[in-house]
């Protein structure tokens, strides 16, 4: 029976606010944004390039700091927290994807999963997340000998095998062609329904919204508009 202490909201973010460098020549990259963001679903960030997508999302994962406003993990104040703190949160809860995957060349796919289980503190099998993302098959290839798509799956694996309780996924399919990257948001949406994770995706191709549910549209650092979307699909059922 699910623990009814739970908090439903994954972050709870006020009046965010973030400036790199100062003086004349200071970027306003958020200029005060206001979001909550539900445990479980998918959530689609879209908006103009330099709108603020990424910064939101390294802070909410804990690659950056805030200049201002506050943002909540399940009740923990992120902006708070010491450097070791931010560390161990980054370590415990939360999964990166990138839109380049960054394995080691010189391990298997299995090797590279593996690097991250030996140091997650409740990890899932390396064999496991390699079947989740659907490369059992590949497990022992080196990243030379995989597809851009079957790369990308397992930096996915790899993000995956700690068990985050939120996935982050900066631009996971700007380096592939649609059918790739359907491939590959077919995965993220596994991971959601399977491991329960929240997932948070930066993408430039609209058409991703399709399978969120919920779509915040971001404009010059800010929120313009947070959309549930009624009419969920399934990767496979999108239209580009
Ligand atoms: N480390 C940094 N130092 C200085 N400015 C930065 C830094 N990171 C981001 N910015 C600036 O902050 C603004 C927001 O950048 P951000 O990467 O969040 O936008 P984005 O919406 O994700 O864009 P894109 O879609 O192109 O990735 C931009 O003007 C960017 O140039």
């Amino acid at each position: 029976m699910a623990d009814v202490t739970t908090p439903e909201i994954a972050y709870e973010v006020r009046g965010l606010t973030k400036v790199y460098g100062e003086g004349a020549a200071a970027v306003h990259a958020l200029r005060g944004v206001d979001v909550d963001v539900p445990r479980g679903e998918i959530v689609v960030l879209l908006g103009p390039s330099g709108s603020g997508k990424s910064t939101l999302l390294n802070i909410l994962g804990g690659l950056d700091r805030a200049s201002g406003g506050t943002a909540q993990f399940e009740g923990r104040e992120l902006t708070e927290m010491s450097d070791t703190d931010l560390t161990r949160y980054r370590r415990d809860h939360v999964g990166f994807v990138f839109q380049f995957y960054n394995l080691m060349p010189s391990l298997t796919a299995y090797e590279n999963v593996e690097l991250v289980t030996e140091i997650a503190r409740d990890p899932m099998d390396p064999g496991e997340a390699l079947r989740l993302v659907g490369l059992s098959e590949r497990s022992h290839h080196f990243p030379a000998q995989l597809s851009g798509g079957e790369q990308q799956r397992v930096a996915i694996a790899r993000a995956i095998a700690k068990q985050p309780e939120v996935l982050f996924c900066d631009e996971p399919t700007g380096a592939l062609d649609s059918t790739t990257g359907r491939a590959v948001l077919e995965v993220l949406r596994h991971v959601n329904e399977e491991l329960g994770a929240t997932v948070m995706i930066v993408t430039h191709a609209a058409a991703t919204a399709q399978m969120a549910d919920r779509v915040i549209h971001f404009a010059d650092g800010a929120i313009r508009d947070v959309i549930e979307n009624k009419d969920k699909r399934a990767p496979s059922e999108i239209e580009w």
